[in-house]
C-alpha cells in the first residue's frame, strides 16, 4: 500500500466566475491553495474553449503561488514558449496526439519551467515510458477532459497505482497529480493509489467556503499522521 502524504491542493479556475477572476485567484490563494490549476482548452484537442497566455499573464499579477498550467490543445509546441513567458510555474502537455511529446517535455525544461504530462482514461500508461526521465509530474485524468463538474473514473484508479510504481522506480522526485471529479469522497482513494496533487474545480469553486474546502480535501482520511508536501 502506497504512503498517503498530505497532498498539494490545486484549484481549478475552471469553475471559478471568469468575470471576478482576480479576486477568484486571491480568494483561492488566502484560502490556502497550494497551487493555481489553469485549463486551457481550444475546441479542438477537446470539445470547449477557455483563455490563452494572456489570461494566465493577467492571473500572475494576483498570486505568487504556483500557477499549474494544464495545456489541452493541439498543436502544443508552438505556444509553449508564450505560456512559460506569461507566468507559468508547471506546464502540462497531454500525451496523445502529439507525436514528439519528448521533444514538448524538452523544451518546456529548457524554459526552466516544471515538465507535466497528462494522460486521458483511455491512453494505456506505457506510452509514459520513455519519457519518464523529463517528467516532474504526472497528470491522471479522472474524467475525460473538456469540462468541470463531471463524475470521478473508478477505472482509473489502478491507473493511478501503475504510474506512482513507474515514477518511483525512477528514484526522482515526480508528483502523481488526478484532475477531474476530486471531492472530499474520491480524493482519499486517489491517495490511497498514490496521488499527491489534487486538482479540484467544483470541490473548491463550486462551494461558499473555499477554505474550508480546500482543508477538507487536504486533510482526506489517513493524511494527518504523515508529514505535510513541500509547496512545489
Ligand atoms: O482539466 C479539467 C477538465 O478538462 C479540469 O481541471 C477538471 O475537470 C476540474 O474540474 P472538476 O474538479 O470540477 O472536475
Ligand atoms: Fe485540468
Amino acid at each position: 500500500m502506497p504512503m498517503l502524504t498530505r497532498p498539494l491542493i490545486a484549484p481549478s479556475i475552471l469553475s471559478a466566475d471568469f468575470a471576478r477572476m482576480g479576486e477568484e485567484v486571491i480568494a483561492a490563494t488566502e484560502a490556502g491553495a497550494d497551487w493555481l490549476h489553469l485549463d486551457v482548452m481550444d475546441g479542438h484537442f477537446v470539445p470547449n474553449m477557455t483563455f490563452g497566455p494572456g489570461m494566465v499573464a493577467a492571473i500572475r499579477k494576483h498570486t505568487a503561488i504556483p500557477l499549474d498550467v494544464h495545456l489541452m490543445i493541439d498543436p502544443t509546441d508552438p505556444f509553449i514558449e508564450a505560456f512559460a513567458k506569461a507566468g507559468a510555474d508547471h506546464i502540462h502537455v497531454h500525451v496523445e496526439g502529439n507525436p514528439h511529446v519528448h521533444r514538448s517535455l524538452q523544451t518546456i525544461r529548457a524554459l526552466g519551467k516544471k515538465a507535466g504530462i497528462a494522460i486521458c482514461p483511455a491512453t494505456p500508461t506505457d506510452m509514459l515510458q520513455y519519457v519518464m526521465d523529463l517528467v516532474d509530474i504526472i497528470l491522471v485524468m479522472t474524467v475525460n477532459p473538456g469540462f468541470g463538474g463531471q463524475k470521478f473514473l473508478e477505472s482509473q484508479v489502478p491507473k493511478i497505482r501503475m504510474l506512482r510504481e513507474m515514477a518511483d522506480m525512477t528514484g526522482r522526485d515526480i508528483r502523481i497529480g488526478v484532475d477531474g471529479g476530486i471531492d472530499a469522497h474520491t480524493a482519499p482513494v486517489a491517495m490511497a493509489a498514490g496521488a499527491d496533487m489534487l486538482v479540484a474545480g467544483t470541490a473548491v469553486y463550486g462551494q461558499k467556503d473555499y477554505a474550508a474546502a480546500i482543508a477538507g480535501l487536504r486533510h482526506a482520511p489517513g493524511s494527518e499522521s504523515q508529514p505535510a508536501s513541500p509547496a512545489s
